[in-house]
This record gives C-alpha cells, sequence and structure tokens, in this order.
C-alpha cells in the first residue's frame, strides 16, 4: 500500500495506546484529537474519561503524559488547563511525513483508497433536449463532475448517467413541423457548430410553438403524432432522434467549452427507460404500493400534503394512461439497481426538485428497490443568483444563455492574464489557453467554493479577483511554484529531515499532511466546497511562507535550498491534484 500514515493518525494512535495503558477498564476511549492553535494538536478526550473513572483530569492526564514514549514522532506533551494534552510533533517527523508523500509510487501524494468502496451511479449534466441549458445545468454538471472525480479517485467504481430530458409531449408538435418542412436539420453533425445547432432548435421550437398555439388543424396532427411517437412508429422516432442529435451537438459544445468530458454511452435520457414504464407501474401497483386514484396510479405519503391540507400523491401513471417524470425515475432506479448493480444512488439535482425526490426515493424503498445496502441520495444545490440577489437573468429579464457566460468569463479572465502577460512572457496562444483555464475555471470554483445548497451569486469581477478566495488566486500560486523552480538552477527539491523548520514551514508541512484525510472525508460527504476550502487555505499558508521564508536566497546553506524547493514542490502537486479532481487546470506559466 502506497498510502501514507497521516501525523494526525499517527499521533492519534500513540495517545489511544497511552491512554488505554493508563486507564486499561476504557481501553478503546477517544483521546479526541484535534488541531490546535497553542500547539500542532489538543487532545481533549481526557476531561470526560476521567469524570467517569472517577478520577483527578490533570492526574490522568499526566499518566498519559508519562505513557507517551518519546521518540521520533512527538517532540512535546504537556497538561494544560484542567486535563487537556498539548501535544508538538518534531520537525524530523514532518519532513519525513511529507517526503514518504512525495514519493508515493502511485502517484497519489499517499491518499489512502476508501476502506470499502462500492459501485455509485450519478444522475447529473442533464439538459433538455430542444432546450437551451441554463445556469442550473452548469451547476449540476460542475458539482458533479467533482463528484465524480473524488469518488474514482478514492477508489469508488463510478457510473455516469446524463437523465436528459428527451421524452414528452412537446416533441408532438416539433416532429409534426418537422415533418412539414422535411429540410429542416438535413445536414450532417460535422457541419454544424453548437451555437448554430441551438439557433436551428429554437427557431423549430418557436415556429412550431407558434402554429400549434394558432392553427387548431396543426394542434390535432401534432396530438396524434405524439400518439405515434409513443407507439414507436419508425418515421416518427427517426424525426424525433434528428431533434436528439441535433441537441446533443449544442450540449457537447458547452460541455466542451465547460472543459469536461461528457461521454455519449453515459447519456441515457428519460426515453431510456420507456421499456421499463409498464412493468415498473404493475410492480408498484401488485405490492401496493401504488393505488389507483380517480384513475391515475398513486403512491401517497402521510407527510406530503398540499396547502388545503389534502395529500398530494406521487403520480406514477396519468389516468390517461401515460407516464411521466416519476415513471422514469423509478424505472431509472430499478435499472441503476439491478442492472448496474449500485450501492448508491446520487443525483445532481436542483433544490427545487427535492420534494420529487424525496417521493420518489421513498416510493423505492417501499418498493424493496432501495434499502439497507442501495441507499439514494439527492445533492440538491441552490440557485445562481446575479449581482443584485435575484435569481439570474439578462437585463431584457431573459435567462441568460450559458454560452454567452461562459465567453464573457473566458474574456474577463484573457485580460486578467494579458495584464501579466508581458513580464511572465507568454506567447499569444498561452495567453489565448490560460484565458480559457482561468475563466472556466473561475466559474467553476465559484460554484465549487460554497456549499452547493446554498444559493450563490454570480459575479465575474469577484470571480477573476486575483486577491481572495479564487480559482485563479490558486493558480497563480501554483504558477508561483513553477516559476520558482524554473530559476533554481542546479538546485532540486530534496527533503532534509535534519533542518529545524521555522514555524511557516511547519503550518503549511502540517497542512500538506492532512491532504489525505480532507480528500477522503469530501470524497464520502459529497462535499467539494471542503476540498476548494483546504486549498484556498493551503495556497494562503504558502504565501505566509514565502513572507517568512527566502527560497532561493543566497543567504542560505544548500539544504535549506533544498528542503525549501521540497517543501513548495509538494505544496503545488497538492495544488494541482486537488484543483484536478475540481475540474480545474493549473497551468505552469501564468
Ligand atoms: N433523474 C433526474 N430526474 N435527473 C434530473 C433531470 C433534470 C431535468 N432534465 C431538468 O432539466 O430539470
Amino acid at each position: 500500500m502506497a498510502s501514507v500514515q497521516s501525523l494526525t493518525s499517527a499521533v492519534h494512535q500513540r495517545l489511544a495506546n497511552a491512554l488505554s495503558a493508563a486507564l486499561p477498564e476504557s481501553a478503546d476511549a477517544d483521546p479526541l484529537l484535534r488541531r490546535s492553535d497553542r500547539a500542532d494538536f489538543q487532545a481533549n478526550g481526557i476531561l470526560a474519561l476521567a469524570k467517569k473513572a472517577k478520577a483527578n483530569p490533570r492526574e490522568l492526564a499526566a499518566q498519559v503524559v508519562a505513557q507517551v514514549t518519546a521518540g521520533d514522532l512527538i517532540k512535546d506533551i504537556e497538561v494544560s488547563g484542567p486535563g487537556f494534552l498539548n501535544i508538538t510533533v518534531s520537525d524530523r517527523a514532518i519532513v519525513e511525513n511529507l517526503a514518504a508523500r512525495a514519493t508515493d509510487p502511485a502517484g497519489r501524494l499517499g491518499v489512502p483508497q476508501a476502506d470499502a468502496p462500492g459501485t455509485t451511479v450519478i444522475d447529473y449534466a442533464q439538459p433538455n433536449v430542444a432546450k437551451e441549458m441554463h445556469v442550473g445545468h452548469l451547476r449540476s454538471a460542475v458539482i458533479g463532475d467533482a463528484v465524480v472525480q473524488l469518488l474514482e479517485f478514492t477508489g469508488e467504481t463510478v457510473v455516469r448517467r446524463h437523465h436528459i430530458g428527451d421524452w414528452g409531449t412537446q416533441f408532438g408538435m416539433l416532429i409534426q413541423y418537422l415533418e412539414e418542412h422535411p429540410h429542416e436539420l438535413d445536414h450532417k453533425a460535422s457541419e454544424v457548430s453548437g451555437e448554430e445547432a441551438m439557433s436551428n432548435l429554437d427557431r423549430l421550437y418557436k415556429a412550431a410553438r407558434g402554429l400549434f398555439d394558432s392553427d387548431e388543424e396543426f394542434k390535432t396532427r401534432a396530438r396524434r403524432r405524439v400518439v405515434d411517437l409513443q407507439a414507436g412508429d419508425p418515421k416518427t422516432l427517426a424525426m424525433w432522434q434528428k431533434f436528439v442529435d441535433e441537441s446533443k451537438i449544442y450540449f457537447f459544445s458547452v460541455f466542451e467549452k465547460l472543459d469536461m468530458e461528457i461521454r455519449d454511452p453515459d447519456i441515457v435520457g428519460e426515453s431510456g427507460y420507456n421499456d421499463m414504464l409498464a412493468e415498473t407501474c404493475r410492480l408498484l401497483e401488485e405490492s401496493g404500493v401504488a393505488v389507483r386514484s380517480e384513475g391515475a396510479l398513486c403512491v401517497f405519503f402521510d407527510d406530503v400534503k398540499g396547502p388545503d391540507g389534502n395529500p398530494v400523491p406521487l403520480i406514477v401513471q396519468k389516468s390517461d394512461g401515460g407516464y411521466g417524470y416519476a415513471a422514469t425515475d423509478l424505472s431509472a432506479i430499478r435499472d441503476r439497481v439491478f442492472n448496474l448493480k449500485a450501492n448508491t444512488l446520487l443525483y445532481v439535482v436542483d433544490a427545487r426538485q427535492s420534494l420529487h425526490f424525496k417521493m420518489v426515493f421513498e416510493t423505492a424503498r417501499r418498493a424493496g428497490w432501495l434499502g439497507e445496502d442501495v441507499t439514494a441520495h439527492q445533492l440538491a444545490f441552490g440557485t445562481v443568483l446575479g449581482k443584485d440577489g435575484k435569481p439570474f437573468k439578462t437585463r431584457a429579464g431573459e435567462t441568460v444563455k450559458l454560452q454567452d457566460l461562459l465567453d464573457e468569463a473566458v474574456e474577463r479572465a484573457t485580460a486578467v492574464v494579458r495584464d501579466k502577460a508581458e513580464k511572465v512572457g507568454l506567447s499569444e496562444e498561452e495567453i489565448t489557453e490560460n484565458g480559457r483555464y482561468v475563466g472556466i475555471g473561475a466559474v467553476k470554483y465559484a460554484d465549487l467554493s460554497t456549499s452547493a445548497v446554498r444559493d450563490y451569486k454570480f459575479d465575474l469581477d469577484q470571480m477573476v479577483s486575483l486577491n481572495g478566495d479564487t480559482s485563479v488566486y490558486l493558480q497563480y500560486a501554483y504558477a508561483r511554484v513553477q516559476s520558482i523552480l524554473r530559476k533554481a538552477g542546479e538546485a532540486r527539491p530534496a527533503a532534509h529531515p535534519e533542518l529545524e523548520l521555522a514555524p511557516a514551514e511547519r503550518e503549511l508541512g502540517l497542512q500538506l499532511d492532512r491532504f489525505g484525510e480532507t480528500v477522503l472525508e469530501v470524497a464520502a460527504s459529497y462535499e467539494p466546497h471542503k476540498l476548494a476550502a483546504y486549498l484556498y487555505q493551503l495556497a494562503s499558508l504558502l504565501t505566509t511562507f514565502y513572507d517568512q521564508c527566502q527560497v532561493l536566497s543566497a543567504d542560505n546553506p544548500a539544504e535549506v535550498v533544498e528542503n525549501r524547493l521540497f517543501l513548495v514542490d509538494l505544496t503545488a502537486r497538492t495544488l494541482h491534484q486537488g484543483m484536478t479532481l475540481l475540474g480545474i487546470r493549473t497551468p505552469d506559466r501564468l
């Protein structure tokens, strides 16, 4: 195993052993080790244990101290206050630990895999066919992609599902219009750009809608078309496929702009479950989970009521026999659990759909499809707000086009990059590339650095700011290390555990030591914002380190230069790995 035991965990183990030696009757007691301002760590567990054992806490603490074998790991341990322990680890232990991370043969910086990895099916990045993507789709894609990277990094088997909205009665109108205007969408996928594809769809949608609302005969033909579609009429299906294909051209262009890999086979839209819908309903009805109510097949919940106090059911099948969103999601659960063999189902979907998922999951539980060994969670996210704190709209009150938004972010970022480009000696090509990485990184980081459930303000000025909790701050921290490494000439990074560390070096080292635990924690709790917070703190400690410690000073002995290069290099590698998990690039020169 290439994983490296963290100092926290090593100290914890030492203390737990000392504690059980001092107090054999509570052999598996937790010393409650925490980070501390006064020392590296503080153990808070003794007070409660002493109380339980009717012992004097300070005396018990002193006994624990006596049991801690002084050695390479712990430099200092002392009793403080009513019975806390302050613990300082040795400089040697810090550097040796970091050296083990740096030389991890698996290239994972010593980050362990999860204890019991399983299979997770994650539903994210799910726009709708023939419709413009909006900022909500952006959030799902960005958060989902980070969770995918994190889970895969910890050894989980991840199956991605893009549950696009590709079915429904609106297609009757679109298909009928296409039937009557056969030359529309008559091109190869390679002949149109994403933007052209979207504008084609938009034009068709508006034209079809216009006819549908004004022309009764067209309306009738469109309704008949829905029946043909549902019956699987091959010609109708072929026309429906054209809309799906045209939409995919557009989706892929947005995902590419987002610098995100979305794979075609992972796109299994609502239509992908059509064959399962009848069976899903039959199973629910036969087991009594769903009941007929006024012709519709419904599932009722004690705690879901409308404003009038009447129960609001989940409708699995409408009274006219049609299936809706819920039937599709319930079928998708069966597919994911029984065919894909998932242990965990994740849904990265807007918080406004929380009631839907609550009812769908509860229905699946009642049906026995979900249970102790298969669980489902919605990673609900909040709304994207404009600078004014209201839901994000253009000045004219329209929804903002995702493409325009991303283009603007890249434009702003390119200006920021260009400002410094001359000093760094960047070519025009590098400016363009970095502008993309900084702009897209800014958008992703702004989304990922606040807890997903919270609404956040989309503020481009703030997002590309060089100071503060932004991706570009982290990207500059990374690039600065690369520039130092280039300037170092002959001197190469090398760990020197025999050296005494300055306070800023220790702080940086201890933060690097926490990387593995942070990644595991963040992956287990699906909270990428905690990884962003970790990385921001790491970059801030790097800044403090530069202020207090010269790296390439001629006054430094060679070992000090090497050891400091080692520290900044490992910091950069950790930043790179962390940013990669968030889907953000770290250019070498910026
Ligand atoms: N399994 C699901 N229902 N996933 C979410 C789909 C999101 C839906 N297409 C929308 O745009 O709102």
